[in-house]
């Protein structure tokens, strides 16, 4: 989620303008999100300011003229606090009851600001007390990281352990009710959940049981169209629970494998919601009953599945809108303060956006070490086999190209946003939403001067490297310069020259210089704009680009 507004901001001006790349933590009340409370929300960019200002009343202007652009970081915030407790464990040699004590509070304080629940954490600091200290002294693991260790098995623990898969009815269809809170994102998952089942290869059909608000029903088909499947509906006049049991008739009728019955949500809990799901719930015997909540309330959305278990039984929990700035009180609180298991988790509002819940993964995102699991599937999801084999052919016989680097970046869109992306990979939650803009940004820049070349050049950039008219057009086509057609011509063909390197390196042909591969990664990646360190750089750079340009000409 990203957003814009005024912040109230807590740096002096002056330690603005001293690190004004620093992310800096924020409050921000959104309406539209939360009425409770106000959200803790990671500054991606702080304003740059060029020019020293002396007076406050000057930097207030340009802060003002700026814009913040704030954005939301999965779990950052829980991320940096257990960070601090790790950090403070560097040096000693093995974990005691006494040096464990400061981490032990940094932990706890991490928690709780994540909201999860009180007597959560403290049973959590507890067991992770009496773990650490009693865990045997590992040959070449360091102490943070034996604590690092128990915390993340902890973690691990506290959300459930394992994954817990839907369960399927032995015969007949096997009906999912879904309820929830109003504009939790019931209807939506529906929706999520079809496409999910679908993919699994299982028939669906949706049941429009929210006869309170008559958009839903509209929202809901709509939805049912853009995944494929069909949706029951009998308008707002029938009782929900009569139209899930015919809906549930038509679904044996059509030999439908899962039903998904949307009901209406209420701004909050009330007698008349749980009588009539309770009713819905008779009449269709679900196999799940799953209730959907707000990651975002924290550990309210544990304190809701307990209340909806106690009424009316349910079988797990949907978190959805992870995705937002969702502290992780909610995933770290539901299976400990309910008993129920967290079945899915919604992490966006596209219908590719829901994902089964693994504790695992989870425990190793909170603490900064990436999804790579998640990651791959997501990439074997988007990319066909036949697809991987050509790119390794091409990549082999230094025959990538203009067409191939479009379709890698369709590839890496249609896996999801860049920065859920990075989340997942180890060590990269370190690089700044700032960084991930300027990449979406020169992914943009390069696909506009790739777009207007012709059929030919984009499949041998040969053409362009050789002739300066080519290059004039598509500058001139493009609106961009002559130089920037250059450069990404160059561009392309030193990544032509470092994939074979790495290709090299996988298959165990070569032995390439590793050091000199992520030099030349670094100086495109991390060479900060506007210093003197930029353009000496910029010019071993420009240097090794001319050198690639020369290279092609070898092939
Ligand atoms: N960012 C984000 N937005 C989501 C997610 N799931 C749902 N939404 C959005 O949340 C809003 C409400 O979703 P609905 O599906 O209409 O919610 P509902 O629970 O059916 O609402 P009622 O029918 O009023 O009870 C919509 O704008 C959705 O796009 C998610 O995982 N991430």
């Amino acid at each position: 989620m990203e957003t814009t507004g005024t912040l109230a901001f807590s740096p002096s001006p002056a330690a603005a303008r001293r690190s004004p790349e620093k992310a800096v933590v924020a409050s921000i009340h959104l309406r539209r999100f939360c009425t409770t409370s106000s959200l803790q929300l990671r500054v991606a960019q702080a304003p740059v300011l060029r020019a020293p200002s002396s007076s406050f009343q000057g930097w207030r202007r340009k802060r003002r003229g700026c814009g913040l652009v704030v954005r939301a970081e999965m779990f950052g915030q829980l991320t940096t606090g257990l960070e601090s407790a790790w950090n403070k464990l560097r040096g000693v040699d093995v974990l005691t009851k006494e040096n464990i004590a400061e981490p032990m509070r940094d932990i706890r304080r991490a928690l709780l600001e994540a909201d999860v629940s009180l007597p959560v954490v403290r049973r959590f600091i507890e067991s992770v007390s009496e773990k650490a200290v009693g865990t045997d002294v590992i040959r070449g693991i360091k102490p943070d990281q034996q604590l690092v260790k128990v915390v993340n098995d902890e973690l691990v623990q506290l959300m459930g352990g394992e994954v817990s898969d839907l369960v399927f009815a032995k015969s007949g269809p096997t009906v999912i009710l879904l309820a929830g809170l109003q504009g939790v994102g019931k209807t939506t998952v529906c929706a999520k959940l079809a496409f999910y089942l679908k993919k699994m290869g299982k028939s669906c059909m949706l049941v429009a049981a929210d006869v309170y608000r008559p958009a839903a029903i509209d929202q809901l088909t709509i939805l049912g169209k853009k995944v494929g499947v069909p949706v029951y509906s009998e308008g707002t006049e029938a009782k929900p629970s009569q139209i899930a049991k015919n809906g549930l008739k038509e679904a044996k009728g059509k030999n439908t494998d899962v039903v998904i019955v949307d009901t209406a949500g209420r701004l909050q809990v009330d007698k008349a919601m749980m009588n009539e799901l309770k009713e819905v719930k008779k009449a269709v015997n679900p196999t799940e009953v799953l209730l959907v909540v707000d990651a975002m309330t924290g550990q309210e959305a544990a304190g809701l599945v307990s209340s909806f278990n106690d009424e009316i039984g349910i079988t797990g929990a949907i978190l959805t809108k992870l995705d937002g700035d969702s502290r992780g009180g909610a995933a770290l609180s539901v299976k400990e303060v309910s008993g129920k298991p967290i079945k899915f988790v919604g992490q966006g509002e596209r219908i590719e956006d829901l994902e089964p819940f693994y504790p695992d993964r989870m425990a190793q995102r909170i603490l900064g070490m990436g999804d790579v699991l998640s990651f791959v599937e997501k990439a074997q999801e988007v990319m066909r086999q036949e697809d991987a084999e050509e790119l390794q052919k091409k990549i082999a016989s230094a025959k990538f190209n203009f067409n191939d680097f479009l379709k890698q970046t369709k590839m890496v869109t249609q896996m999801g946003s860049f920065s859920r992306l990075v989340g997942m990979i180890p060590g990269m939650n370190k690089v700044t939403p700032a960084q991930i803009r300027e990449a979406e940004k020169n992914l943009k820049f390069m696909e506009s001067m790739i777009n207007v070349m012709t059929p030919e050049e984009r499949e041998r950039p040969e053409l362009l490297a050789e002739s300066r008219e080519r290059r004039k057009r598509v500058a001139k086509d493009a609106g961009k310069t002559e130089q920037q057609v250059a450069q990404l011509v160059a561009q392309l063909f030193q990544m032509r020259s470092r994939m074979q390197k790495m290709m090299g390196a996988i298959q165990g042909k070569d032995s390439p210089d590793m050091n000199d591969l992520m030099e030349s990664i670094k100086d495109e990646e991390q060479v900060a704009s506007g210093t003197g360190q930029r353009r000496r750089k910029y010019g071993n750079l420009r240097r090794r680009q001319l050198d690639a340009m020369r290279g092609f000409r070898r092939f």
